[in-house]
């Protein structure tokens, strides 16, 4: 029997993975993934993140998209590893730090009647050099902002960062109404993008204030996204919409990111919760 914990990031919803008490061969993982994510043969969820042990942070983060493909970031999910270990006393520190395909990140758990409630995350330094998003530009060490691409027929503009992980970011009129299941995977899957790209469509409230969706690399529409919260905010100052510290409402939840441009750093700041325990066959 394989033991989990299910917990959400504003709707974000992962399954969590004990790492170093499951040992599942790696090469078993995306099916397994792709099975447990199911909402109907499964458990359940936008994707696995397994907490394992780590000699270099405190505790790694393994994090798998729905479709078993491996992230290499993933804001709502990494404050969630903050509450799991917090909570079940893998660790008595309100200061902890998470690598994640090689990045470290640096969390400041809050603690409420001895459970964490919300994590402000370092999440470092937005990526904007093409090459390293990646996105496929003339200029592959320049940057990418507000340019032109052409999805499903329609125009639109969009900015790329990355967090660790790619993102291309759109602004548009209208969130709500928006075809993201027609525009989304148009989106994802661009040539441009040649390891594909989280999407994220943006509707500016006011200059401290943005609305937005999201199509995920690997997921498709999930509730709400971290890393693709922390690159719309980056995108919105890049472009002159917004001040560098913004809310951003998602559908499943609501973050707060602040992109500190004298340390050139990006914090969000966001709740952890967890759903319930179980345990399943494999
Ligand atoms: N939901 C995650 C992002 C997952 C990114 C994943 N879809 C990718 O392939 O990069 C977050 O809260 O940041």
């Amino acid at each position: 029997m394989l033991k989990f914990t299910k917990m959400h990031g504003c709707g974000n919803d992962y399954i969590y993975i004990d790492g170093a008490r499951e040992r599942i061969p790696a090469e078993q993982k995306p099916e397994l993934v792709r099975r447990l994510s199911d909402r109907h043969f499964g458990i359940g969820g936008d994707g696995v993140i397994f907490i394992n042990p780590s000699d270099q942070a405190d505790f790694e983060m393994e994090m798998y998209n729905m479709d078993g493909t491996r992230a290499e970031m993933c804001g709502n999910g990494i404050r969630c590893v903050a509450k799991y270990v917090y909570d079940k006393g893998l660790t008595d520190q309100t200061q902890i730090s998470v690598i994640s395909a090689g990045r470290i990140k640096y969390l400041d758990l809050h603690v409420e009647n001895g459970r964490v409630s919300t994590v402000k995350v370092n999440m470092g330094e937005p990526i904007l050099k093409a090459c390293e998003i990646p996105v496929l530009a003339e200029d592959e060490k320049g940057e990418v902002i507000a340019e032109p691409i052409e999805i499903e027929g329609k125009a639109y503009r969009m900015t790329c960062v990355s967090m660790g992980n790619p993102h291309a970011v759109v602004f548009v009129e209208d969130v709500q109404d928006f075809p993201l299941e027609q525009v989304g995977p148009g989106l994802e899957k661009h040539p441009r993008f040649p390891k594909r790209v989280n999407a994220e469509f943006v509707k500016i409230l006011d200059e401290e204030t943005i609305e937005m969706r999201v199509w995920e690399r690997g997921t498709g529409e999930t509730l709400a996204c971290g890393t693709g919260a922390c690159a719309a905010a980056v995108a919105c100052s890049l472009n002159g919409l917004t001040k560098d510290t913004v809310t951003v409402k998602l559908l499943g939840g609501t973050l707060q990111i602040q992109w500190d441009k004298a340390e050139n750093r990006v914090y969000m700041t966001g709740p952890a919760t967890t759903v319930f325990e179980g345990e399943i066959e494999i």
